[in-house]
């Protein structure tokens, strides 16, 4: 497959002024997409990550917050959840109103919550054979191994989410927690990707940042038939914080700008490649992703 590097543009928006930015005001409605996620006070993951990104893919943010965690780049030192069925009126409000055109997951926090998500999304047209484009990312911990949902958590997601997903988007972490398979080697992405898809969704993305002996870090999509290889450089950089909440978001992006599930997914990686290769040092480890790179200049005058 021809490949897409970080430096090439991708299929969909390659502009510095975010798409969608005329510089005025504008009658035009922009595609919009929903995260359904939690907080990060540091800015780096969750919420935060995924609303920068939407904005500056040109797409406006809607969002459907699951808990706010007390972050930053040592862990996450406390939590508190959001009631089921507030997050549930978040996701129908928005979708009633003003319409949603892809949806993505991040952190879930709870089996309740997963199992409202599910049912308000299925209420809302999100998801599933026909709906609206639904990427599930399975965040299961965080960076630092904070577990963000528990065991029913997981269950849970089996059973109510993942049936329902366009595309579901694991690191090789969460490909163990799903599967039971540890990926060591690109070459083990392939079984991976395929016991996946045996759980429901119509995509697998499976995620390579994890493999960090790899010179190269090479996403692998699979639509139950074919095998797509995401190339691009592996950054030689610590400061990787938000990396996966930034493809997800991106991917979901391209998703709600219409693009293929193949490009948006290329589009993703593009993203975050330049993303990572932007990263930045910022409090004691790990470091942001940037969103820098994507926004305009200021003008001269
Ligand atoms: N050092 C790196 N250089 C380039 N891309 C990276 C790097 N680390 C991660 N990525 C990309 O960031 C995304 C998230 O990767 P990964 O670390 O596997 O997931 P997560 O952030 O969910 O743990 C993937 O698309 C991966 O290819
Ligand atoms: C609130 C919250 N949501 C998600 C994450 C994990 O973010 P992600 O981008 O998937 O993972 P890292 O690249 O940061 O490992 C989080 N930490 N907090």
């Amino acid at each position: 497959m021809a490949g897409t590097s970080a430096h090439n543009a991708p299929p969909g928006p390659k502009a510095r002024r975010p798409v969608g930015d005329t510089g005025g005001m504008s009658d035009t409605r922009p595609p919009s997409a929903l995260t359904i996620a939690g907080s990060d006070s540091g800015g780096a993951a969750g919420l935060e990550a995924d609303l920068r990104t939407f904005l500056t893919c040109g797409v406006h943010g809607l969002v459907a917050v699951t808990a706010v965690t007390v972050q930053n780049t040592l862990g996450v030192h406390d939590r508190s959840d959001i009631p089921p069925h507030i997050v549930a009126g978040q996701i129908e409000a928005v979708a009633a109103d003003m319409g949603v055109d892809a949806a993505k997951t991040g952190m879930l926090a709870s089996a309740g919550i997963i199992e409202a998500v599910a049912e308000a999304c299925e209420r809302a047209g999100i998801g599933g054979a026909a709906g609206i484009p639904f990427v599930v990312d399975p965040v299961a911990a965080s960076m630092h191994g904070h577990p963000l949902f528990d065991h029913a958590g997981l269950d849970a997601l089996r059973r109510f989410l993942l049936p329902m997903a366009t595309i579901l988007t694991p690191n090789l972490d969460e490909v163990r927690l799903l599967t039971g398979i540890e990926v060591t080697r690109r070459s083990q992405m392939r079984d991976a990707a395929v016991a996946l898809r045996e759980l429901g969704p119509t995509y697998v993305l499976v995620k390579s940042g994890h493999l960090t002996d790899d010179p190269e870090c090479v996403d692998l999509l699979f639509d139950g038939t074919v095998f797509t290889e995401l190339p691009g450089p592996r950054h030689d950089t610590p400061h990787t914080h938000g990396a996966g909440d930034a493809m997800a978001s991106a991917l979901t992006s391209g998703l709600a700008r219409g693009m293929s599930v193949q490009d948006a997914a290329r589009f993703g990686k593009w993203y975050v490649s330049n993303a990572v290769r932007h990263s930045y040092p910022m409090g004691a480890k790990v470091g942001p992703v940037s969103a820098f790179w994507r926004v305009a200049e200021e003008p001269e005058d």
